[in-house]
């Protein structure tokens, strides 16, 4: 379906909605071409009829001295209006149409939304404030980029649609002070009106919502001394000061609470808080046990979790290889899913911003190549694995913490129930700002580095979930994270490993977990 591109959830996309802009600049560039065409005829039309005028009445001639004078006067003004009337209603070549074609294509309220939302979570995540973004100025880093006036104008509308005054306030700050930068107009402020009434009308309009009605009221004063001749900002001046005077005010509106705010922002996805001390002291280790042909070529592993167990695996995908999956999925990606609870089915979410598509094991050279290794490097049976899923995030985009489990431990061990009892990420990418990969329950963030894998078990030694294997795929601030997981199922890999009451006979185990002992 076009009209679903959701372009906000990978930056794959964005690149056709460059070219989009582009196209439709020309097409208006046509337009305007062909309207000053029509202008210049109008005008001539204009000049002829002067023309006429002057002739009449330097003849001094009277209308009724000759019968075709009149005759011809009725007939211009029966005819040629009706034909100047055809000829202003008819449509300046096709460019109004194929704008209107286009529109299904563009992006729609939801991925504005999607967007929005998403520096909401970047901005709240990493703790920054509205007017360093509004900058370009992102966790301690300056961007040769800013956001303009408009922009902040519509961060704060999403925000009073979601009642968050004070964000929302700082916003229309941010705002002015991004317009006091601005040099060149943006097309706002041509179509609509001067970007700084926009701004003190919003400003109103959250004073109301706050319950702080003589503010607004101050508000639209000043918006209506930018635009004179704004009717309908004059009428709800004028309602709000009748409100005012009646005492009959729209009662506050209360802003959402904060606490629900912060359960759905990781705090240590920056990587700054403190890893617990048992955490610390963790290694690297050589891994040539996993599998014989590992003592030719072992794996450099770090540990860094011992329950549950997780752990990086180093050069495990190569730059061709990276590049070469990147290139088949770009144009299969499609808006992520999750499994739902309750249903089991795949829905797309809210709280999954990215594109993926799911490849078999052997769908190329590659696929097959990284899972052998991934079989190499954990001593687990590929054959008993997911397909892989090759994973896009835009700018913004997160996948809100979760486990990647999929039954409740009463219920996972039933027959014929399959389960993730391990996950393996692959990072293709290095992302500059953002994106790491959070362990609530650890306070671990790894952040991605081209060709390495982040593996975990999801399951504790004895079969049942582990509750600290809950994760976060932090916001991304600046980069295109690209990331392919493969889930590892539970059965079939009894053997190398086995459920055990403690870890000590772990030497009997198989799996990568031995370099433990
Ligand atoms: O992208 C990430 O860092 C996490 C991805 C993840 O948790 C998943 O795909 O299940
Ligand atoms: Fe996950």
């Amino acid at each position: 379906d076009i009209s679903e591109k959701r372009y906000s959830r990978s930056v794959v996309n964005l690149v056709d909605l460059l070219r989009t802009d582009y196209d439709l600049a020309l097409n208006l560039e046509k337009y305007a071409s062909l309207l000053s065409k029509k202008a210049k005829l109008i005008r001539r039309g204009i000049h002829q009829m002067q023309e006429m005028d002057q002739k009449d009445k330097s003849e001094s001639t009277n209308i009724w001295d000759s019968p075709f004078n009149a005759f011809s006067l009725i007939r211009h003004m029966q005819a040629d209006w009706l034909m100047w009337l055809h000829y202003l209603e008819k449509p300046v070549g096709q460019e109004v149409a194929y704008l209107e074609g286009k529109i299904p294509d563009l992006p729609h309220e939801v991925d504005f939304e999607d967007a929005a939302e998403g520096m909401r979570r970047m901005q709240g995540t990493y703790e920054l404030l509205s007017s360093d973004m509004a900058k370009g100025l992102l966790d301690g880093v300056q961007y040769n980029s800013s956001l303009a006036a408009v922009d902040c104008l519509a961060i704060g509308q999403h925000l009073i649609n979601n009642m968050r005054w004070k964000a929302a306030e700082q916003w229309i700050i941010s705002g002015f002070e991004a317009h006091a930068r601005e040099v060149p107009q943006t097309e706002m402020q041509l179509l609509k009106g001067p970007i700084k009434s926009e701004l003190y009308k919003k400003l109103g309009d959250l004073r109301v919502q706050e319950g702080k009605p003589e503010k607004a009221l101050e508000a639209y004063q000043t918006a209506l001394r930018y635009s004179l001749h704004d009717v309908e900002l004059y009428h709800q001046y004028q309602n709000l000061e009748d409100q005012i005077h009646t005492l009959s005010v729209a009662e506050p509106i209360e802003e959402l609470d904060d606490e629900y705010e912060q359960m759905h922002l990781p705090p240590c996805c920056s990587g700054r808080c403190k890893v617990p001390r048992h955490l610390r002291k963790l290694y690297c280790v050589y891994n040539h046990v996993t599998n014989p042909f590992l003592r030719l070529a072992p794996i450099k592993t770090e540990i860094l979790s011992v329950d549950p167990f997780v752990i990086i695996l180093h050069d495990m995908v190569s730059k061709k290889e990276s590049t070469l999956l990147r290139s088949i999925s770009k144009e299969a990606l499609e808006p992520s899913e999750t499994v739902n609870a309750e249903n089991k089915k795949y829905m797309v979410d809210r709280n999954r911003l990215s594109k993926s598509v799911w490849f078999e094991t052997n769908k190329t050279e590659v696929t097959k190549i990284l899972s052998k290794r991934l079989g190499d490097a954990t001593g687990l049976d590929m054959n008993r694995s997911e397909p892989f899923q090759v994973i896009n995030y835009g700018i913004g985009g997160f996948f809100g913490s979760h486990w990647d489990a999929l039954y409740l431990n009463e219920h996972r061990f039933g027959v014929g129930i399959i389960d993730r009892i391990a996950t393996s990420l692959f990072y293709l990418t290095d992302v500059p700002q953002g994106g790491g990969t959070y362990f609530p329950g650890l306070n671990i963030t790894v952040f991605p580095r081209a060709g390495t894998v982040l593996f975990w078990y999801n399951f504790d030694m004895t079969g049942d979930e582990h509750l600290r294997s809950m994760h976060t795929g932090c916001p991304v601030i600046v980069g295109s994270k690209w990331v392919v997981s493969k889930w590892i199922e539970d059965k079939g890999q009894e053997f190398r490993r086995p459920c055990v009451n403690s870890g000590s006979n772990t030497k009997y185990l198989l799996s990568v977990e031995k370099l433990l002992i």
